[in-house]
């Protein structure tokens, strides 16, 4: 069943042996496994496609962060492909069960990243509330060899007014292909009065903190938030996180790889979500009430997102911002 609908999350099953669960709560991804790479060219085009409306491509040839337009569609060779693996870290004390929101996988940071920075966000959480709301499953948009994808749906209700006045749709598609994970997140501003979020993908990949690497990052400005939101230009070729490392990068590029040598390669690939932030508590972890005894050793944080300044929707505007996690 490659679209396997539960009731607290749904399950989407790759032919080739990739799966990923999305749990309703948050649309929270809590895994992703993927086979090794072995010679996949792109399969960004058909991700695209079926996160446009009308399946026309509207930013695929001039996307800075160089995604693929459509027809340099897949190139597989299963053959070659390694055992499917967990390309996520979720804590073992995460809880899964809508308490609060979940140690690891991919959560959605909206309205805000981040402790409320101006009045109007007062009244919500660090991060907003998508990822501690409960979605609904929207749909399933394709079910086939090339990819599988399902949409979930969150909108304003009487809890969210209670801390975020303005009506809002947000749809965000999963969309699963043997060696990538797209997941698009839609901001539709259903009322009148102009619509201002920031967003953030909350990535915790699964690796060995002690040899992860960043790049390209060199020559990037960025918020040090562990100086106290000291700016500061990156100056090293690749950025590890073998030190307590909590920084927002602005205006960052877009299009990154991160890398568990010798043998995990990860590329992300993103449509407006400009800023990345990278962070690993390392020992301040323990801290985390959710967090497994050394859990920061187990993964790093790399979270596109649009933080650094605030998206504003006229009313009856749209917006939208994608990754695109590619096993190299
Ligand atoms: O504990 P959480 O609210 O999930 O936040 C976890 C982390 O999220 C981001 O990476 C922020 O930059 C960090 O400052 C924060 O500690």
């Amino acid at each position: 069943m490659p679209v396997d609908i539960q009731p607290d999350r749904v399950v989407l099953r790759h032919p080739a042996g990739a799966s990923t669960t999305v749990l309703l709560y948050g649309a929270t991804v809590i895994s992703w496994i993927a086979p090794s790479h072995s010679g996949l060219a792109s399969t960004s085009g058909l991700t695209e496609r079926l996160d446009t409306p009308g399946g026309v491509p509207a930013t695929a040839s001039h996307d800075a962060a160089g995604i693929a337009p459509l027809g340099a569609a897949a190139q597989f060779k299963s053959s070659d492909a390694a055992p499917p693996s967990e390309r996520l870290f979720v804590s073992s004390l995460a809880s899964l069960d809508g308490t609060k929101p979940v140690r690891g996988g991919i959560p959605i940071c909206w309205p805000i990243f981040g402790p409320p920075s101006r009045d109007e966000y007062k009244g919500l959480k660090q991060h907003g509330f998508a990822r501690s709301s409960v979605w609904s499953y929207g749909e399933t948009v394709l079910d086939a060899a090339e990819g599988v994808s399902a949409r979930f749906v969150l909108q304003n209700s009487a809890e969210t007014e209670k801390v975020f006045p303005q009506p809002f749709k947000l749809v965000y598609t999963v969309t699963l292909a043997e060696h990538q994970l797209t997941t698009s997140l839609r901001v539709y501003n259903t009322g009148a009065q102009p619509l201002t979020f920031q967003a953030l993908l909350h990535n915790y990949f699964r690796g060995d903190a002690a040899v992860a690497q960043v790049q390209p990052l060199k020559g990037i400005g960025y918020v040090d938030k562990v100086r106290d939101g000291a700016r500061d230009t990156e100056q090293r070729d690749t950025v590890d996180v073998r030190q307590y490392t909590d920084r927002v990068y602005e205006t960052a590029g877009g299009a990154y790889t991160l890398s568990f040598p010798p043998s995990t390669h990860l590329s992300i690939k993103t449509h407006n979500l400009p800023d990345v932030t990278v962070w690993n508590p390392q020992e301040t972890g323990s801290g985390m009430a959710d967090m497994e005894p050394g859990g920061w050793e187990r993964y790093v944080c790399v979270e596109p997102g649009y933080v650094a300044r605030f998206v504003s929707l006229p009313g009856g505007g749209e917006w939208w911002g994608q990754q695109v996690l590619t096993v190299l």
